[in-house]
């Protein structure tokens, strides 16, 4: 890819791990967006009034869903949905589609998303292509895991940022791409089971093949 890339991630430690992976790929710059939607919405429309980019990377660590993705295993979006933006009814939930307010999921481009996923698999890595979903509240529960996997099937990976990120790619019409690395299980909230070590060491892996592939 000719045009440069912005990657955008939430927190220093993300920063870094990606910065090392890129090994200074000058095409790519690297922005904090903060942590969840309306941060990294309001960070990646400011980032982008300011520098001119041909592709829009959200990357971070997240959980994994149960025989979807594990600890260090890197997942990159095949789409990105906020899963749980929209309306609670005693049948369910509502989506903002099916109230008529625009689209919980924005697309990416899935060509790109299995090539990016497959380079980093012929390199060694675990990696795989799926559903990522972004949340407002990190999942604590088994069953809320239960729920969301029931909503999205084939859900892979859960972060709180990859939809706003998108949201703020797509009023300019630019792609989107969504790489996270696996640090926690998506359901009870076990803090000390986290493994945001090797998730960060597999997240700046995937950078560097990121290099190779856009
Ligand atoms: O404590 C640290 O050293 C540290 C280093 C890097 C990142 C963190 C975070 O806590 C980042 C928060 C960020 O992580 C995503 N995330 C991770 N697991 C989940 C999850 O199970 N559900 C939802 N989000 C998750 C999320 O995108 C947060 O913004 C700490």
């Amino acid at each position: 890819m000719k045009d440069n890339i912005l990657i955008m991630v939430s927190v220093e430690a993300e920063r870094e791990a990606v910065w090392r992976g890129l090994r200074g790929d000058m095409r790519f710059d690297v922005r904090l967006a903060g942590v969840g939607m309306a941060a990294a919405a309001a960070s990646t429309a400011f980032a982008l009034a300011e520098g001119k980019y041909g592709l829009v990377v959200s990357a971070g660590i997240a959980g994994g869903f149960a025989g979807q993705a594990g600890i260090g295993d890197i997942v990159v979006a095949t789409e990105i949905v906020a899963a749980d933006l929209g309306s609670e009814t005693a049948d369910g939930m509502l989506t903002l589609d099916e109230l008529g307010f625009g689209s919980s999921r924005v697309p990416v481009d899935g060509q790109l998303a299995l090539r990016t996923a497959a380079a980093m698999q012929a390199a060694g890595m675990q990696a795989k292509a799926g559903p990522v979903l972004t949340v407002a509240t990190a999942t604590g529960t088994a069953e809320s895991a239960r729920r969301l996997a029931e909503r999205v099937p084939g859900a892979a990976a859960e972060g709180m940022e990859g939809y706003g990120v998108a949201v703020a790619a797509r009023q300019l019409a630019l792609p989107v791409l969504e790489v996270r690395a696996v640090s926690n299980a998506v359901g009870p909230r076990d803090k000390s089971a986290w493994r945001i070590k090797d998730a960060l060491a597999s997240l700046e892996r995937a950078c560097g093949i990121l290099t190779e592939v856009l």
